[in-house]
């Protein structure tokens, strides 16, 4: 929808057959410029770049299907998370999956019904090759969606999944009704985890300062549009929650803690959102662990 105002744009899915109001997005019509119902093979071989807005933990099976259709094209990926089973973020499996592709990551504080709303929107663009980033950055910002420009794919790919995980343990914490200045604490002794695993694994640290880490951490953590963080109410609050809504936090919290068993580094929020959502641990007795680890400097 929002891209649409640049020029004509093909949507492609599985399940486009609502026709030109998505009852996902109540409210908004696809504009004229929006084309669906197209063949993915057509589609591919007409566009010269492809967003592709995935989950994570799927995005390597439509890989293992349609990588031949998006190879040598620019490659957005939305997906914010780590995938499970090969450890890594979603420009990894780009590359190895379409080696001559240019491939970038889409991240930053957005939900997607205020994007197709035309609300004001700022973003992270991140390309490793500095002039498919700047060609992207120009081709994809509207008046109203202001992308930023980074060479740091790694810090922006991992801001972006790691916000989910502490996303869950905010909800968990405003679920469970342990108050505003937990949710601060949880939040800010967060951001710290998410940086030292970025940093660790290359990333640059004013990357996580940014919109793709500060900025979508801020927005998750505060906000029940999040389904991270209304999963981790829900976990907090002892409610239940649809099983079929995409939850990136959850499988990226495992992730997290066998990257950090792997690499030595401690993530004591990510560990405990790992166990919360696989139900090995209560809330209880998740507060009461973090709250008694050693004292130590900030
Ligand atoms: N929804 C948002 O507001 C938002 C905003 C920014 C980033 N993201 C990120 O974008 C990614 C996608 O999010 P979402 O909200 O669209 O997820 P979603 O799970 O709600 O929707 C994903 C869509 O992908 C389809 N799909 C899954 N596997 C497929 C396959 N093999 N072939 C074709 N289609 C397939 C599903 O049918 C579904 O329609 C996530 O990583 C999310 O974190 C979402
Ligand atoms: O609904 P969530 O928790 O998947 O968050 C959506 C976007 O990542 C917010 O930037």
């Amino acid at each position: 929808v929002a891209l649409s105002a640049n020029g004509p744009v093909t949507l492609w899915g599985r399940d486009v057959g609502w026709g030109r109001i998505n009852p996902r997005l109540p409210g908004v019509a696809l504009p004229e410029a929006v084309r669906t119902g197209a063949d993915l093979r057509a589609a591919a071989a007409a566009a010269d770049t492809i967003l592709l807005a995935l989950p994570a933990q799927l995005l390597a099976g439509f890989l293992a299907d349609h990588a031949a259709l998006l190879d040598g094209k620019r490659l957005v990926s939305t997906a914010k998370g780590i995938d499970l089973t090969r450890l890594t973020g979603a420009s990894a499996l780009l590359g190895e999956a379409c080696p001559s592709a240019a491939v970038a990551v889409l991240t930053g504080p957005s939900f997607a019904a205020d994007i197709a709303r035309g609300l004001p929107t700022a973003l992270t663009l991140a390309c490793a090759r500095p002039d498919a980033g700047l060609a992207l950055q120009h081709a994809l910002s509207t008046p109203v969606l202001r992308l930023y420009r980074t060479t740091d794919v790694t810090g922006a790919e991992l801001g972006g999944a790691l916000k989910n995980v502490i996303a869950i343990a905010a909800g968990v914490v405003i679920g469970a009704g342990l108050g505003d200045s937990a949710r601060a604490a949880i939040i800010t002794r967060g951001f710290a985890e998410m940086t030292r695993l970025a940093v660790r694994l290359g990333a640059r640290p004013e990357t996580l300062a940014g919109l793709s880490g500060l900025g979508d951490l801020t927005l998750t953590c505060t906000s029940p549009q999040s389904r991270n963080f209304r999963f981790g109410r829900a976990l907090g609050a002892a409610e239940d929650f649809d099983a079929a809504t995409t939850v990136e936090g959850a499988a990226t919290a495992r992730a997290v803690a066998a990257l950090s068993g792997r690499l030595g580094e401690d993530m004591p929020v990510a560990a405990m959102v790992a166990r919360l959502a696989d139900g090995g641990v209560s809330v209880e007795k998740a507060v009461e662990k973090l709250m008694s680890r050693p004292l130590k400097e900030e």
